[in-house]
């Protein structure tokens, strides 16, 4: 009997390479040059040479992905529609931080029962991320296992560092080392200066362990992510959309040296976790905006086919498809009518 390791550790399987995962799902030469000009777009909106918004409108979590590609498809009509505008790309969010325990996301738990087929749920995100840019739409999800990302971070074009990991040096290393633009969450507490702090970390180089294409263990040493920005999604004293919130997040960025760069999460605590009140935050943005705010420079919906949310039931076959499993959504009717005003007032 060892004493000394793996003392919790009750089973380590061998997992494919990121390598042999891209080799079974490549990206082909076209896909390539769509995901670096979205990135390349998406980084001029960021640093407003581009006067658009971003949009990133999506569900909370994929599990199905058929219902996952339904969505694509409806909102790149609508990418394609409102192309001079809004700039829209899809929340594509295969892991889930949580504050204790749940789900943890279509690449931990693709069978969502608990039986962690981590190598099936990297097959099934990546085929899904492969599909969604195929049809000319841009993917965002978040970042969380900074190994995850060395399967599938060529195919997406925005990334995340969520509330619960915005104060992780691990995240802030990873962040300056990858080739999208990166949001920083505010903290769960609603701590501003944890995700600027983020920012300014992940713009300077270092040096890090992680695994390379092949799964060996390699010393990464990173230029520094200059696309970095904030994403305020609210904490637990409330929301934090309003315009005073906004002129304290630009005053926080402006002492940090940084060009104030914010993302609105229309969802999540600056909605209570009530999808039906993302509509008011998202008003209330566009409105700063209009006023002159152009620090703003996009938003975030959790969308889905049908609006709010269901528990994950014993019986799997009970899900109600396009329905969140996770944070409540608002449903499509509802997403184009925001889409729609949205772009309206900015005429
Ligand atoms: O976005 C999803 C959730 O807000 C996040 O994963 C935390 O969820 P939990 O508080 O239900 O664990
Ligand atoms: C988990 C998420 O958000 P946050 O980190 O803001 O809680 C999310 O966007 O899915």
């Amino acid at each position: 009997m060892d004493k000394l390791n793996n003392v919790n550790i009750s089973e380590v399987q061998k997992l494919i390479s990121p390598r042999q995962l891209k080799d079974l799902h490549p990206a082909s030469e076209d896909m390539a040059e769509h995901i670096h000009r979205s990135r390349r777009e998406i980084s001029r909106i960021l640093s407003g040479e581009d006067d658009r918004l971003l949009a990133i409108v999506g569900p909370c979590s994929i599990h199905d992905t058929s219902a996952a590609m339904e969505y694509a498809e409806k909102l790149n009509v609508l990418k394609k529609k409102y192309a001079d505008k809004i700039y829209i790309m899809m929340r594509v969010y295969f892991e889930k931080p949580r504050t204790t325990i749940g789900w943890r996301g279509l690449i931990v738990d693709p069978h969502l029962d608990g039986t962690y087929q981590i190598g099936e749920g990297l097959k099934e995100a990546r085929s899904l991320l492969l599909k969604i840019n195929s049809i000319g739409l841009a993917a965002a999800s978040e970042m969380l296992d900074p190994i995850v990302a060395q399967y599938l971070a060529d195919l997406i074009s925005w990334a995340a560092i969520g509330a619960r990991t915005t104060e992780s040096q691990t995240h802030r290393e990873m962040t300056s080392g990858l080739s999208m633009p990166v949001g920083f969450k505010n903290g769960t507490d609603g701590s501003i200066q944890t995700a600027v702090d983020g920012m300014k970390s992940s713009r300077y180089p270092h040096s890090f362990i992680g695994i390379d294409q092949s799964g060996d263990t390699c010393i990464f040493t990173t230029k520094g992510n200059s696309d970095s920005h904030l994403i305020l999604r609210g904490g637990r004293r409330g929301p934090n959309y309003y315009e005073e919130s906004v002129e304290e997040a630009e005053r926080i960025m402006k002492a940090a040296e940084l060009k104030p760069a914010i993302v609105v999460d229309c969802s999540h605590s600056n909605s209570g976790k009530k999808h039906i009140r993302q509509e008011r935050v998202l008003r209330d943005i566009v409105e700063q905006r209009l006023r002159g705010k152009k620090s703003i420079r996009g938003f975030m919906l959790e969308s889905n086919l049908f609006e709010g949310n269901q528990k994950i039931s014993e019986n799997l076959c009970d899900l109600k498809y396009g329905v969140s499993i996770t944070d409540e959504c608002i449903g499509w009717k509802e997403t184009e009518q925001l889409l729609a005003s949205v772009v309206e007032k900015l005429d």
